[in-house]
């Protein structure tokens, strides 16, 4: 079976973070695993608290999957401070996974900071030269080119900007954009616009998360960077489609709706 090892914070609301990743790999038919790099009191409004895990901790955990089971590829999450993004670092500099989908967290939905300002740079120096692919929303994408995103021709330049930072390939979620949710991929070479349809609905929580773990799903079974991209994007519209009126606030994506509908 193939092996997919999430490095990502977790949401204890289990819409988002490690939860979703790991509901995304099982329901893709790959075997998830996971490296903590933070707990949070989380739920569909907002993140209560945040405990980041120790630094050995988090090294320690990426080893022991990677020592025995092996892993076919790697999504990345919420790193919280640019020291775990060091030891991430140095962890896959070490272990050197064929593929890492790197999803650069920066703030919740609410509005709560999920990765220290200053660690911008550390994300840029240190992560995004070892990622296959980078995966920023449109607010992640305009720190990280530096340049204001109102288009879907800005996100053309900025996917540019980011190749620059060393990435093997960027995707630039349009979600945030008024209109159709499409996202703009770009590998240096060729660009490529995955088209989506807006589903009018409040419960987007763990989308991000949800996205960049079922490319890295579809990646770990071999697919090329393209196929795993086209299909992530039906998985993310399907389970949007279908997603779970639950909570307060926005309720999660719905991994396995089809089992769901026999069980309501
Ligand atoms: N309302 C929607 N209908 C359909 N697709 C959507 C919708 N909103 C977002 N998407 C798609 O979902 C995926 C995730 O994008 P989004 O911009 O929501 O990520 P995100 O902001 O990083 O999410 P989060 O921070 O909650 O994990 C993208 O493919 C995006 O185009
Ligand atoms: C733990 C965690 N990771 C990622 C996100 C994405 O917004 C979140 N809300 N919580």
């Amino acid at each position: 079976m193939k092996t997919a090892l999430t490095i990502a914070g977790s949401d204890s609301g289990g819409g988002a973070g490690i939860q979703a990743d790991l509901k995304t790999f099982s329901a893709l038919g790959v075997f998830g695993m996971s490296a903590i790099t933070a707990i949070t009191a989380q739920n569909t409004v907002e993140v209560r608290s945040v405990q980041n895990i120790d630094l050995d901790m988090i090294s320690d955990q990426i080893a022991a999957v990677f020592d025995d089971i092996g892993v076919d590829a790697v999504k990345i999450g919420m790193l919280g401070t640019s020291a775990i993004i060091k030891t991430v670092a140095k962890s896959l500099i070490k272990y050197k996974p064929e593929h890492v989908v790197l999803d650069p967290v920066m703030v919740s939905k609410g509005g709560h900071h999920l990765l220290e300002r200053n660690a911008v740079a550390e994300l840029n120096e240190m992560l995004l030269p070892l990622s296959s692919l980078v995966t920023p929303n449109i607010p992640e994408a305009e720190i990280l080119s530096s340049r204001k995103i109102n288009s879907e021709p800005d996100m053309y330049k900025a996917c540019r900007d980011i190749m620059e930072k060393g990435p093997k390939a960027v995707l630039i979620k349009g979600g945030h954009l008024d209109g159709d949710p499409n996202d703009l991929f770009y590998d240096g070479k060729q660009f490529h616009l995955f088209k989506g349809e807006r589903v009018e609905t409040k419960n987007v929580h763990g989308t991000g998360c949800t996205l960049s773990s079922a490319i890295a799903a579809h990646l770990a079974k071999g697919e090329s960077m393209l196929t795993a991209i086209g299909n992530a994007k039906d998985y993310i519209t399907a389970a949007i489609a279908e997603s779970l009126d639950i909570g307060q606030g926005h309720g999660p994506a719905n991994h396995f709706h089809h089992f769901y509908e026999q069980v309501y």
